[in-house]
């Protein structure tokens, strides 16, 4: 067996992968764009605003005062989403909010600062109007390429004129469930036991970044099932993540199927507790293939440890960065392997946190990650690893 890989390099390394592996840039609508990175800089398609607008809903007045009232020459009043005629001096029109500022106006009366008698308006008039430009000149870079496209980023780019964005697709990802003892509905029973992996993974997933199809499975515990069901998956996907089989035992085929199909090891298990046997492959036609363990509670680990760092980098984006928890309780570590200890939001451990159960997870704030070769004292501010989707 190779040397499990240090967890914290473990994740640099399969971020790193995917990265140079990243899916091509292309304009995306912004509903796919969303939770990629710009692949481009951003740039301003026009001046933002495009033309004067009025901040408030007032009087536009024009020379000295008090002013004249114009509504037939302006129809009544300026509204937004009209081109007004230029304002002469002595002459007042009423505004609204978000309206184009005639020319010549000279300043803005709030309306409820406004005295109005025999058709003449008085009061405090200031430039109360959102200057052409001011928040952006044409053509002037409004986020730099790298940045991770948000529900704010998408508003701004359709305020700049955008339609699409420059953007890395989500990679399309099966998820692969092997093991005959698997049933997929009722209760366990008889030595068999449900598949919580097939239906619960895509949803991380999908949470991570990918675009993620139905499960496949469960497979046969046999070479000849594992390979057809690795190929049939990676006809249609970027990444396939297979559940168990991970080991060495009597039915455990997943490192004989990569070998049958030319797969070679990114990452070949990481010393984490729960979840070392996980691992990180490579097709000859840059496919990734991620082994996720049995263990329901390890599979999950490896989502977080390797499949998330991976989709970022496919998508463009940053290593996700990991939290902090502040522990309420002694927190043991696990050697030389980092311990990834399930805690709530307040820092204390969760029960029912073995690698076979999910019920502290359902229940979790996430991972406190506790180093190799140490031990997670009461009171420490220690990093988090978060669940996608969860
Ligand atoms: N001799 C050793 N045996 C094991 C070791 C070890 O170091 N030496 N490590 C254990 C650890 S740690 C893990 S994790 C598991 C990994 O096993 P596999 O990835 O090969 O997974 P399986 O053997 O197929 O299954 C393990 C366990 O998980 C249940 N399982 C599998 N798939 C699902 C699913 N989709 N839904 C629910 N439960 C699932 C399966 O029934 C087994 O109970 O190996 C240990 N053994
Ligand atoms: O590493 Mo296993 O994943 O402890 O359950």
């Amino acid at each position: 067996m190779t040397t499990p890989l240090p967890w914290a390099v473990a994740r640099e390394t399969a971020w790193a992968a995917g990265y140079a592996a990243r899916t091509p840039a292309v304009e995306l609508p912004f509903g796919e764009a969303v939770g990629s990175a710009l692949a481009a800089p951003l740039v301003a398609v026009s001046d933002l605003p495009a033309f004067p607008t009025s901040a408030v809903d007032g009087w536009a007045v024009a020379g000295e005062g008090p002013w004249r009232v114009e509504p037939a020459q302006f129809g009544g009043a300026v509204l937004a989403g009209q081109v007004p005629e230029a304002l002469k001096p002595g002459q007042a029109v009423k505004i609204a909010t978000g309206a184009q500022v005639p020319e010549g106006t000279e300043g803005i009366i709030r309306l409820e600062h406004t005295e109005l008698e025999d058709g003449l308006v008085n009061g405090p008039a200031a430039r109360e109007w959102r200057e052409a430009g001011e928040e952006a000149a044409q053509g002037e870079e409004l986020l730099a390429a790298g940045t991770p496209i948000s529900a704010p980023v998408i508003g701004l780019a359709a305020a700049a004129g955008h339609a699409t964005l420059p953007a890395h697709a989500r990679p399309a990802v099966r998820v692969v469930v092997f093991g005959d003892e698997l049933l997929t509905s009722g209760v366990s029973r008889d030595g068999r036991v449900r598949d919580s992996l097939g239906p619960m993974v895509p949803h991380m997933l999908t949470a991570a970044g990918a675009a993620a199809g139905p499960s496949i499975g469960p497979v046969e515990d046999t070479l000849e099932a594992h390979v057809a069901a690795l190929r049939e998956a990676l006809a249609d996907a970027d990444l396939v993540c297979t559940t168990g089989g991970t080991m060495v035992g009597p039915v455990d085929h997943l490192h004989a199927a990569l070998a049958e199909i030319g797969a070679e090891y990114v990452i070949n298990t990481v010393a984490v507790r729960p979840g070392f046997p996980m691992l990180l492959a490579r097709t000859e036609d840059g496919k990734f293939i991620a082994g996720l363990p049995g263990n329901p509670q390890s599979a999950v680990i490896a989502v977080v440890s390797l499949v998330a760092p991976l989709l970022a980098g496919l998508r463009g984006l940053p290593l996700p960065e990991l939290g902090s928890v502040t522990l309420a309780e002694d927190v043991p570590g696990r050697g030389g392997f980092t311990h990834l200890a399930l805690v709530d939001r307040a820092g204390h451990r969760l029960g029912h946190h073995g690698s076979a159960m999910l019920r502290g997870l359902a229940n979790a704030a996430g991972f406190a990650v506790i180093g190799p070769d140490s031990a997670g004292a009461e009171g420490a501010t220690v990093e988090l690893a978060t669940v996608p989707g969860a």
